[in-house]
């Protein structure tokens, strides 16, 4: 088995990935937790083991009631015993209490190219936000949100052709770039 990456020594607080739709929170939020030996957790997948598939949730409840569930399973996440991975769903920082929550995490922001999210959304059914126009909508969400995500994050990962492992590997070396925080502060 590999070392712990040196990012992880030292390091006591949660990774938080944030970021666009299809900027591989979920994915490479995965690989990285396996990378440093941390357990993972994605707040989409706690939505859906507990409330079902998020497209029906959407059509039965509307976003509203989706936004403030979200947010409770993220405040939940954030409060784990371990130091873990966190990938929260791209509207997550809507938030106030949530983007509040974050100042005391490691907070990643994944950055992708139009053309890349065009590429990786498909039809954007699993995504209901994104309605009958996946790229157009995605477009506008973007620039709707990308000030919150920079706002929110302490490394921001710029669109690159890396794939999974590489951008893993991208991810660890921004780490390791990235002051500790003082435990006594
Ligand atoms: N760096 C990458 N290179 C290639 N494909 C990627 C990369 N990151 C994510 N993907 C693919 O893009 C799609 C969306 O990724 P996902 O992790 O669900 O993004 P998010 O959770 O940010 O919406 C998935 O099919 C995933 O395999
Ligand atoms: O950006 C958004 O508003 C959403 C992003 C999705 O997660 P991903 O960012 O992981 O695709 C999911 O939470 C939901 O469909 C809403
Ligand atoms: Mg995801």
């Amino acid at each position: 088995m590999r070392q712990p990456a040196p990012a992880e020594r030292g390091e006591s607080r949660n990774i938080v990935l944030i970021g666009p739709m299809g900027s591989g929170k979920s994915t490479v939020g995965a690989a990285l937790a396996r990378r440093l030996h941390r357990p993972h957790v994605d707040s989409d997948h706690f939505f859906v083991a507990r409330h079902g598939a998020i497209p029906a949730y959407f059509s039965l409840h509307g976003e509203q009631d989706f936004r403030a569930e979200e947010e409770s399973i993220v405040a939940e996440l954030l409060d784990s015993p371990r130091p873990s991975v966190i990938s929260l769903g791209g509207g997550a920082v809507l938030s106030a209490t949530t983007r509040a929550l974050l100042r005391e995490q490691l907070v990643i922001m994944l950055d992708l190219t139009e053309d890349q999210a065009a590429l990786r959304l498909g039809d954007g059914s699993t995504r209901p936000i994104l309605g009958e126009d996946p790229v157009g909508s995605w477009r506008r969400i973007y620039a709707e949100r990308e000030q919150i995500y920079r706002d929110c994050a302490d490394i921001v990962m710029t669109p690159d052709d890396a794939h999974i492992d590489a951008r893993v590997e991208n991810i660890v070396r921004a780490l390791n770039h990235t002051p500790r925080r003082d435990p006594n502060v």
